[in-house]
């Protein structure tokens, strides 16, 4: 088939690779002329494992290209994916659609043939209702454009296994037709057993959200007991494992660390709240409020740590943060949690240096308040402590007596838990595990 992809972003890049992948033909569509040019160079403009071979591959047989031209994506494709940004609005709680609905108006004039949108953002309940009046409005005469939810549950760093066999492939359709233009896309996938569940856009649009909703409240939840665990000498990491074989617990997304971030969790926590408010679910909205609160306090949290641990406040001392991006496999730096760590301390005196293998050139367009190296061992030099904010594989195999003589202290704060500290301890360090006990 012949799809365009309308937004190349984090999702909207490895999508339209993975369309490819899967035997379509591609056009990738975005307003960022830059993007687009290399893009069509073959480079990829974010970190993502696996993404700049697909790119390299599929780009060099023609069966992917990228344009910002939407005239040319309308007289391409007869299925439009819409992956463009749905970002917080300005009053910090609700989406702001404009992208969504800006590439509809945009394309619609273009269409010279009947249709099928499928939208992928993350959006506000309702959205396809809107957009497909928006569109009948719009679109010329003979052109029925039908518009289908089909929410995504990518995680970045494992973006292109979780598009290629997701869990699930979720679909909110307005008809039976878009549901076969649907399964007919999705073919591939579903012939390897990938479970297509099929609903009404509202629903579609509702499970996404409930989604990361669950994934933020289970995140947040596992950080307040991290919190019992720390007043009772207690130790969060073996909790986690006996709570998670429990299969109604489950173990995945239940790792204590210094808050939730990205582009997506803290957003979508945020806009999943006030829709449940403006719904009259109240209770929804209190449970929802109380998990972005305890996200919020994760910062100050990890700085009672690590204060804790240089033994005063961090006022006038030298600390190194490893990790820039909102977690590992990324260079994502959006409400990343171990910028926000830095940013702390460094707001509080401290002469902050960080390092990440992947971030460090997302991170300095961010926070050019702080200090960076792109070198480990350069990033330590004449540090009082290191905290570890950042699960890359990198850290935790770092050789803990060679970095030593570099430091000015051996002290560490691991906030993910990440490293053998009894190895780290044994080469003379001072390890402070978040949840954990200082000395087990
Ligand atoms: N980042 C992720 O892993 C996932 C993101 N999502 C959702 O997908 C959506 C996109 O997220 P990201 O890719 O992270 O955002 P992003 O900000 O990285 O990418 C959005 C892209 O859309 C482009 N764009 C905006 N208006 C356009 C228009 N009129 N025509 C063409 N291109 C246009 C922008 O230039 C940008 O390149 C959001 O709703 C997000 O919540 C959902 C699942 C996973
Ligand atoms: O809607 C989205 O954009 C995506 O949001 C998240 O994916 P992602 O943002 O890539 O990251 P996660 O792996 O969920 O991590 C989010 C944050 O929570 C933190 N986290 C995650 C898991 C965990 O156990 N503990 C924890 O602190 C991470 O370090 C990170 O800061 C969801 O996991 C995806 O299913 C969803 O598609």
């Amino acid at each position: 088939m012949r799809v365009s992809v309308i937004g190349c972003g984090h999702l909207g890049i490895p999508h339209a690779a993975a369309m490819a992948e899967i035997g379509h033909e591609v056009i990738g569509v975005d307003l960022d002329q830059a993007k687009i040019n290399r893009l069509n160079a073959g480079e990829c403009p974010i970190y993502e494992e696996g993404l700049p071979a697909l790119l390299a591959t599929h780009t060099a047989s023609g069966r992917l290209r990228f344009t910002t031209d939407l005239a040319e994506a309308a007289a391409f494709a007869d299925v439009h994916f819409l992956a463009v940004g749905t970002p917080i609005d300005a009053d910090g709680r609700s989406y702001d659609t404009g992208q969504v609905f800006g590439a509809a108006r945009a394309l619609a004039p273009h269409l010279t043939r009947p249709c099928v949108i499928i939208g992928k953002s993350t959006v506000t309940v309702g959205t396809t209702r809107d957009l497909a009046a928006l569109l009948a409005r719009l679109a010329p005469a003979g052109t029925d454009v039908e518009v289908v939810w089909n929410p995504e549950f990518l995680r970045e760093g494992h973006a292109i296994e979780d598009t290629l066999r997701p869990d699930r492939i979720v679909v909110g359709v307005p008809s039976p037709h878009a549901e076969d233009v649907v399964r007919e896309v999705y073919a591939p996938l579903l012939h390897n057993q990938i479970p297509l569940f099929v609903t009404d856009p509202a629903t579609a649009e509702l499970i996404k959200g409930a989604a990361n909703a669950y994934l933020g409240m289970k995140i947040s939840f596992i950080n307040g007991v991290a919190d019992m665990c720390t007043a009772a000498g207690a130790d969060v990491h073996q909790l986690t494992e006996a709570i998670g074989l429990d299969p109604r617990i489950g173990r995945g997304g239940l790792n204590a660390g210094p808050g939730y971030g990205g582009g997506c969790l803290p957003k979508d926590v945020r806009a999943f709240t006030a829709s449940a408010q403006s719904l009259g679910a109240l209770d929804a909205a209190t449970l929802l409020r109380a998990a972005e609160q305890v996200n919020e306090s994760r910062p100050t949290a990890a700085l009672a740590l690590i204060e804790q641990t240089l033994g005063r406040p961090v006022a006038g001392s030298r600390v190194t943060v490893w990790g820039a991006s909102f977690k590992a496999g990324t260079d994502d730096v959006r409400e990343s949690p171990a910028l926000a760590v830095a940013a702390l301390m460094h707001q509080r005196g401290a002469t902050v240096t960080v390092h990440d293998p992947h971030a460090v050139p997302t991170a300095l367009v961010r926070h050019p308040e702080l200090d960076y190296a792109e070198d480990l061992e350069e990033s330590v030099k004449g540090a009082e402590l290191i905290v570890l904010a950042t699960e890359w594989p990198q850290f935790r195999d770092t050789d803990p007596k060679a970095l030593s003589s570099l430091v000015d202290q051996p002290l560490l704060v691991d906030l993910r838990n990440l490293l053998n500290a009894d190895a780290w301890r044994t080469a003379g360090w001072t390890v402070r595990q978040l949840g954990r006990p200082a000395q087990p």
